[in-house]
């Protein structure tokens, strides 16, 4: 396929309520989206870049400019391109992986909705429903936590997940397990928030039978996860760790990870993750999908991801209103515990025009 145009949309999406991590709090996603067409086709992306580089590296300016001057300019001069080959272009550019990802996932739309191949069926989807757990904040207090959980349960996600951070973690935990029980699934997530000196009060975590701690030193601490799994019974989990399916197998190999979160946008998109997938799987390793507040764009290609067989977590794959009153697209609405993988060519679903342009705060054609 040639490459006949590329826009990118920046797109305004308030949250229903503020959502408070241990890298700080937001209440607005600000999303650059992708457009690609083809001569027969178009597809649609999602970049899951923040506004500022608190998450990762990355952030959104940063990654419209290096899609502006160096990825688009790249792409357009082959004259034959296909998602495969977008990796392989983009390779001489270091790092970038949320842009790479955004731009090899709308070629792959366009490619798949092209051959009439859903993104479920190019993954190797095993399930045409997936179980979804759900991402809580660092809220103000131990109360409204318990209000915040008892909904999500109420609304039948199957996991819950729990952001921590140093002051709030032991109580969070433990109130949710004196309130809801042992029976429900139940996670944390630091994002990078502790040290591997924090070891003995990560422990104090041990007793609540968590299905695993996220993430809780430094994305480039594999050998202070490492120490800290030995230190720790809970599984250790990695997110930001895990940049490639190289150092997810040198992470395994080291004994950092028990569990890996595989997040397309993470690693430069779907085809790196389905190689993520198939290292862990390898190894006895289970895998989730991660989230990044993705509309129904991004969220249509991580329910498919998320059907794949090593997937034996719950992922982060929320429905749309939990984290907005209006969607892009036709709302994900979360059925008896699951979400449905689209069916339809591609990502299965396109923005709805009308929400896409109320929300749309800029949009421009990059020349090919
Ligand atoms: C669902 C979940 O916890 N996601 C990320 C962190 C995260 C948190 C907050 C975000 C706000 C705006 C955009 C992306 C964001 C990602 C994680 O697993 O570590
Ligand atoms: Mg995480």
């Amino acid at each position: 396929m040639k490459l006949t145009s590329v826009e990118l949309r920046r797109v305004a999406m308030p949250l229903v309520a503020p959502f408070r991590t241990s890298f700080g709090t937001q209440t607005v996603r600000e999303l650059l989206l992708v457009r690609v067409t083809t001569p027969d086709s178009e597809g649609w992306s999602e970049c899951a870049t923040l506004v500022d580089p608190r998450y990762s590296a990355e952030y959104v300016d940063g990654a419209a400019d290096v899609m502006r001057r160096f990825f688009v300019p790249a792409l357009a001069a082959v004259p034959d391109l296909d998602a495969h080959a977008v990796g392989r272009v983009l390779s001489p550019f270091k790092g970038h992986w949320m842009a790479k990802a955004a731009l090899e996932t709308a070629v792959l739309d366009a490619e798949l909705r092209a051959a009439g191949q859903s993104f479920g069926r190019f993954l190797g989807a095993a399930r045409d429903r997936v179980p979804c757990g759900v991402s809580v904040g660092i809220m103000d207090s131990i109360p409204q936590l318990l209000d915040t959980v008892g909904g999500y349960l109420d609304a039948g996600y199957v996991r819950i997940k729990l952001k921590i951070e140093p002051g709030w973690d032991v109580e969070p935990v433990r109130a949710v397990r004196e309130r809801f029980g042992d029976e429900i699934a139940l996670q944390v997530d630091a994002n990078t928030a502790y040290a591997v000196s924090d070891a003995r009060h990560l422990a104090r975590l041990d007793p609540f039978d968590l299905l695993l701690i996220e993430q809780p030193l430094d994305e480039d601490d594999v050998l202070g996860h490492a120490e800290l799994a030995r230190l720790v019974r809970t599984p250790i989990c990695l997110d930001e760790s895990i940049t490639s399916a190289r150092t997810a197998a040198a992470a395994i190999r080291l004994g950092a990870c028990a569990v890996v979160n595989v997040k397309p946008a993470r690693v430069g998109g779907y085809l790196e993750a389905r190689r993520i997938h198939d290292v862990c799987v390898a190894h006895g390793v289970p895998v989730w999908c991660g989230g990044m507040l993705e509309s129904g764009i991004g969220r249509a290609a991580n329910v498919a991801l998320a059907a794949l067989p090593g997937f034996t977590l719950p992922g982060d794959t929320s429905a749309s209103d939990r984290y907005y009153a209006t969607d892009l697209t036709a709302p994900f609405v979360l059925d008896d515990g699951h979400l449905p993988v689209p069916t339809g060519p591609g990502l299965g679903v396109e923005p709805v025009p009308e929400l896409l342009d109320a929300m749309t705060t800029a949009r421009e054609s990059l020349p090919l």
